[in-house]
């Protein structure tokens, strides 16, 4: 791999319109973006992977829409800085739905179902709206920052404050934490919880007062064979009988019962511990997964799940019954021969002292050990996820070193951990064999004082009594250890949760929203309270059943807008109203707010399953529904094309569907759900400019008693809505109303320049359209009055 190249980077950042981005990261050059870039707008993620393919050295490189996420002006400045800058000299393959692109393409190919249309010539014969004009080397586009002056690539002057050489700042813009550790004893919590997720503090009462009982009619059972054999107490042999078998059968089926009761008291505690972690997860803000990679909570969820499924309750149960054995021996030997037992005190002292100075460090090893686990669950996912990427730009071996640090890093806690338990075992035996010596050497010296009986009995049970010690005294370290897990799936079973999902009786009524108009008072968004907000004292309303497009530059803020409507993010420093229908959104429970809204996003979610459990989780529609659904989001074609309709499968995230075909599906989704508010964040931005046409015409039928908002960086989708709202840098709003308004009366705005940015051809054709709309608006209220 080539070393870090500054400079090569700086015009890559500058090139990919990212260095406003940048310098707004908390960190700067070295923010952390999150797991799959959680952190990022759609359009941050997509000048970034871009970036990526523009630093490499590739000769070839092959781009897949990567125009579909950003504004117009941005895209503008990636035509002309990336395709006709940077990647000019090398061979680049772009696939994309943006016409203004290739008119710096020098061939251009039209895929059609399936197959690779030769050549076309953009002006010839691509559909007729192509604004791929002269506009593509226009001079800057005002609503980017001053990068777009400073094109290398032109040899023009370069802002030195903006683009010097990036400067790394160390340990700044994190935003994920370090995993929770805990130090010292075992959480009086965790054992509380674990004994409550058991069956309750009386059920382990109950089931250690068994394993004691069966302990005891064993004891009895050993003890009158003895009696029954010396006739020690003069009763006839039926009732020496009698008495036998009873201590047997008791002892058989209590240590059923001590059996089925711990099974079932270890699988109870599991299940209740797993049940908690997992609501609690569910229930977690969004902040706890931008702070958590995944791979850490995967880590608890399996890992420390499994040990507390199988290997504590295994361990635990061996501890119980060798402790118990022991104290049974102990017991047994102390009534035959008291004075045997006058040796074991010093040797339980140095049992129990060698395992306490174990168990202070294998229990933190254990700990870290669980800790640097996480990383490689967590470097393992992401690589499977950007497995492509990682092919693409060869970098297997270089995941495949990291995958291995993190392995060492994780053995070099796992192998101590190995060599304590040798270093407890050699003492332990050798404590073991030096109690036996002992006795043996005790036995040999009192050869003629006990009998032969006596001796062997002594020498028997000195054996198996500190065979049983020094057992339950490592099982016991070993439990402790184990429950590090406990500890760790306690926490997260007392993560801080997001809202309550109810609502309290009487707030809404059963069919809120009716009307469906928003407001938004003084709202102020910040994703965490150490960073600046997003969204900025921001004040709006929206009338029940209006269509509103969202524009802005990609990163301003668009999609947070919804999250706040969605309450995503809530912090001390998120403040403000929104109301819907009257009701202030704060006093609605989180369920029931998100249940009556739709929302068809940015990255569209499928779930592996069926289509048809993908469209309707709940099994509420028939299929004659998902049909008509299917239908009006354009999908029919692809349906019947599938053997297995609408029962065919779905793999994880979708994958065997394009990125435009998954979000039909979600659109399809929506259209079954009749919600009275529908969000659209750049729900058709991986579809075709024609298809996205008909797909809006289509959505503005079937949600024409809906309000909804609509974010798109295509300007022909929201041409025709009644309102345009854009936000500007520093989460504000600069203007907002009706398109054909902003154009006739605000013609220096920020829309009427978006507008312009298009090229004259289709500027033209956007203002008629939005003239046609306001007509067709003040016609329906005329007549509506
Ligand atoms: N979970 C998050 N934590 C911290 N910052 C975030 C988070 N999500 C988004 N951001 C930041 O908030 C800003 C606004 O993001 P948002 O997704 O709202 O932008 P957008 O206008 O929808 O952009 P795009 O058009 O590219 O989708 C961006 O700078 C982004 O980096």
């Amino acid at each position: 791999m080539s070393p870090f190249d500054p400079e090569r980077y700086r015009i890559t950042v500058s090139a990919c319109a990212l260095e406003k981005d940048i310098s707004d990261f908390a960190g700067g050059h070295d923010a952390e973006i999150g797991d799959r870039g959680i952190n990022l707008s759609g359009g941050q993620k997509a000048r970034i992977s871009l970036a990526r393919a523009c630093y490499s050295s590739a000769a070839v490189v092959f781009l897949d829409d990567p125009l579909a996420a950003v504004d117009v002006p941005t895209a503008k400045h990636l035509i002309e800085h990336v395709f006709c800058g940077i990647l000019r000299g090398r061979t680049t393959v772009l696939v994309t739905h943006n016409k203004m692109a290739l008119e710096v393409c020098d061939h251009v190919y039209y895929m059609d179902k399936g197959r690779l249309r030769e050549d076309v010539r953009v002006n010839r014969e691509l559909p007729t709206d192509t604004i791929c004009t002269d506009q593509v080397h226009s001079p800057v586009v005002e609503h980017l920052d001053d990068t777009d002056n400073n094109s290398e690539l032109k040899g023009s002057n370069v802002d030195e404050s903006r683009t010097s050489t990036p400067v790394f700042r160390k340990a700044t813009g994190r935003s994920t934490v370090e995993e929770d550790r805990v130090a010292g004893n075992i959480q009086a919590s965790a054992l509380i919880a674990y004994a409550k997720a058991s069956g309750g503090l009386f059920f382990v009462s109950f089931v250690i007062f068994i394993f004691l009982l069966a302990q005891a009619v064993r004891v009895m059972f050993d003890y009158w064979l003895r009696v029954w054999t010396d006739q020690r107490y003069h009763l006839r042999q039926w009732m020496y009988f009698v008495a036998f078998a009873s201590f047997a059968i008791g002892a058989t089926l209590l240590a059923l019962s001590r059996a089925l009761l711990y099974t079932v008291s270890a699988i109870t505690a599991a299940k209740n511990m797993h049940g908690k972690m997992a609501h609690r997860v569910l229930r977690s803000p969004q902040l706890f997964f931008d702070q958590n990679v995944t791979g850490r909570i995967l880590n608890r969820f399996s890992k420390d799940q499994a040990l507390v499924d199988e290997i504590l309750p295994i361990t635990a149960q061996q501890f119980f019954e060798y402790m118990i054995a022991s104290l049974g021996s102990l017991i047994f030997v102390g009534v035959l021969i008291p004075w045997f037992l006058l040796a074991f005190p010093p040797f339980l002292f140095v049992f129990f002292y060698l395992q306490r100075r174990y168990v202070v460090v294998s229990r933190e090893l254990k700990r870290l050990e669980a800790i640097s686990r996480s990383p490689i669950y967590a470097h393992f996912t992401q690589t499977l996820q950007g497995i492509s990427s990682v092919r693409a730009y060869g970098m297997q071996s270089k995941m495949h070193d990291i995958f291995l640090s993190f392995i060492d890093a994780n053995h070099r806690s796992y192998i101590l951990f190995v060599h304590m338990s040798r270093w407890v075992g050699v003492r332990l035996d050798f404590a073991t064999c030096i109690c036996v010596t002992l006795a043996s050497l005790l036995v040999v010296i009192m050869r003629n004082s006990i009998s032969v009986g006596l001796a062997g009995v002594v020498i028997v049970q000195s054996l198996q009594l500190t065979g049983f010690i020094q057992y339950s005294v490592r099982q016991a370290a070993e439990v402790e250890n184990y429950f590090t897990s406990v500890e760790r799936i306690n926490a997260y079973s007392n993560l801080p949760t997001e809202a309550k999902p109810d609502t309290s009786p009487g707030i809404i009524e059963k069919d809120w929203p009716s009307r469906g108009d928003i407001e938004f008072v003084n709202y102020t968004m910040s994703y965490r309270v150490d960073l600046p907000p997003i969204l900025n004292e921001v004040s709006f309303k929206i009338n029940a059943k209006e269509k509103i497009g969202i524009l802005g530059r990609t990163g301003v803020g668009k999609s947070s807008l919804v999250a706040a409507l969605f309450r995503m993010v809530e912090n001390e420093k998120c403040t403000g109203d929104i109301i819907i229908d009257s009701v202030n959104i704060k006093s609605i429970g989180l369920d029931d707010l998100r249940k009556r809204l739709s929302i068809i996003p940015q990255d569209p979610i499928l779930f592996q399953g069926s289509l048809r459990f993908n469209l309707d989780p709940f099994e509420a529609y028939s299929d004659v529904e998902i049909n008509e659904a299917l239908e009006r989001a354009h999908l029919t074609g692809k349906i019947q094309s599938l053997e297995a309709g609408l029962q065919s499968a779905i793999v994880q995230n979708g994958e065997n569907f394009s990125v435009g075909q998954r979000q039909l599906i979600c659109l399809a989704r929506s259209l079954l759900r009749r919600s009275r508010i529908i969000v659209m964040d750049e729900a058709t931005a991986a579809v075709d400019g024609e298809t996205d046409a008909i797909i809006q015409s289509t959505i503005r039928s079937s949600f024409e008693e809906c309000t909804m908002l609509t974010i798109a960086h295509r300007i022909d989708t929201v041409i025709d809505c009644d309102r345009v709202l854009i936000l500007a840098q520093g989460g504000r709003i600069a203007e907002f109303d009706s398109p054909h308004r902003l154009l006739s009366s605000n013609p220096e705005g920020i829309f009427a320049s978006m507008v312009r940015q298009t090229g004259p051809a289709v500027a033209q054709k956007l203002q008629k359209a939005a003239e046609d709309a306001e007509r067709k608006r003040i016609e329906r209220k005329n007549i509506a009055e």
